[in-house]
């Protein structure tokens, strides 16, 4: 019996389809019942062995995960691509900030795209660039005038990513452009995630002409999972880890004490003042969401 390689892409009510590793060619597979059995399911994004008997494919074996995303539900996201722009609609740096919390309390790799470049001066470009670019690869893009479509390309090549971002930012537009054609649903589902009806077992996964994957569905549509404790969010910081070290108590979360190498680092401008303001802003919401929780848990 030969076995094949392939990745699952989507779901059907008894079948599975998978994107062939080696041929790329698109198969309808059945699951045997061993996984019923064993009580594990394949999700979007799992790699999986198959065989071929008698024209019929079946899934023999899920590889392990590299990781699981929860929302959207699917294995084996290499990164997030965070969509932003910064007018109509009107985006600020709080937002895009809780949004990479989420991308690093996830583990994941990211890029940030910023559209709707067509719409902003060069200083509010600048400004932007100088906050983010050197925390994150950051492609400037207007999918209304094809502007740095190609630039994106490399990121998305041969790895499976998920799009992020506030409604109407340009999410599909994006998606369009660099791969026209593309089946896409993004702006119905993101809608159904919203209103919190749909479950998001209807995630499929898309594949690029030039190769690599995008789910249809936005990742982190409830962005505002306060599911640790504010003493973590210092972690989702990436530029705080650096000067932490320099703080006198191990535990510091960089606030109200005293010989802290965040603040300093605030100071001398190592770490932006905009970034700092939303990390405490963020770390009273997740304070006040602990409490809340705990309340209710002894309620
Ligand atoms: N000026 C300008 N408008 C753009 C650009 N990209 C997208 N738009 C417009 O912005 C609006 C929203 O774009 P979408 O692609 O639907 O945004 P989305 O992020 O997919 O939105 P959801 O599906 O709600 O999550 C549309 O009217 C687009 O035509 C751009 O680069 N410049
Ligand atoms: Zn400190």
């Amino acid at each position: 019996m030969k076995i094949e390689k392939g990745i699952v892409t989507r779901f059907h009510s008894n079948t599975l389809e998978l994107i062939d590793l080696n041929t790329r060619e698109k198969i309808t597979a059945f699951l045997r019942g061993k996984f019923k059995l064993q009580k594990i399911t394949p999700i979007v994004g799992d790699y999986v062995e198959y065989s071929i008997e008698n024209g019929t494919a079946k899934i023999e074996n899920i590889l392990p995960r590299k990781n699981l995303l929860y929302r959207p539900k699917i294995a084996n996201v290499d990164q997030t691509v965070l969509v932003t722009c910064l007018k109509s609609p009107k985006v600020d740096y709080l937002i895009i900030d809780k949004f990479l919390v989420q991308v690093e309390k996830n583990n994941l790799d990211c890029v940030i795209v910023l559209n709707k470049v067509d719409l902003l001066e060069k200083d509010e470009i600048d400004e932007f660039l100088k906050i983010y670019s050197p925390l994150y690869p950051v492609v400037l893009t207007s999918a209304k005038k094809k502007i740095g479509i190609e630039e994106i390309k490399p990121y998305l090549k041969n790895k499976i990513s998920t799009f992020a971002g506030m409604s109407g930012v340009g999410k599909s537009s994006l998606l369009n452009a660099i791969n026209p054609g593309l089946k896409l649903r993004v702006g119905e589902i993101s809608e159904k995630l919203q209103r919190g009806k749909h479950t998001t077992t209807y995630t499929e996964l898309l594949k690029f002409d030039f190769g690599g994957f995008v789910a249809d569905t936005p990742g982190f549509a409830a962005f505002e999972v306060y599911d640790f404790e504010p003493d973590k969010l210092q972690n989702f910081f990436v530029e705080f880890h650096e000067h932490s070290m320099y703080c006198a108590f191990n535990d510091c979360v960089h606030i109200n004490e005293p010989h802290c190498g965040v603040k300093d680092a605030v100071e001398n401008g190592e770490i932006s003042e905009i970034r700092y303001k939303n990390y405490l802003k963020i770390y009273n919401e997740v304070s006040e969401y602990q409490k809340k929780t705990r309340r209710k848990r002894w309620k």
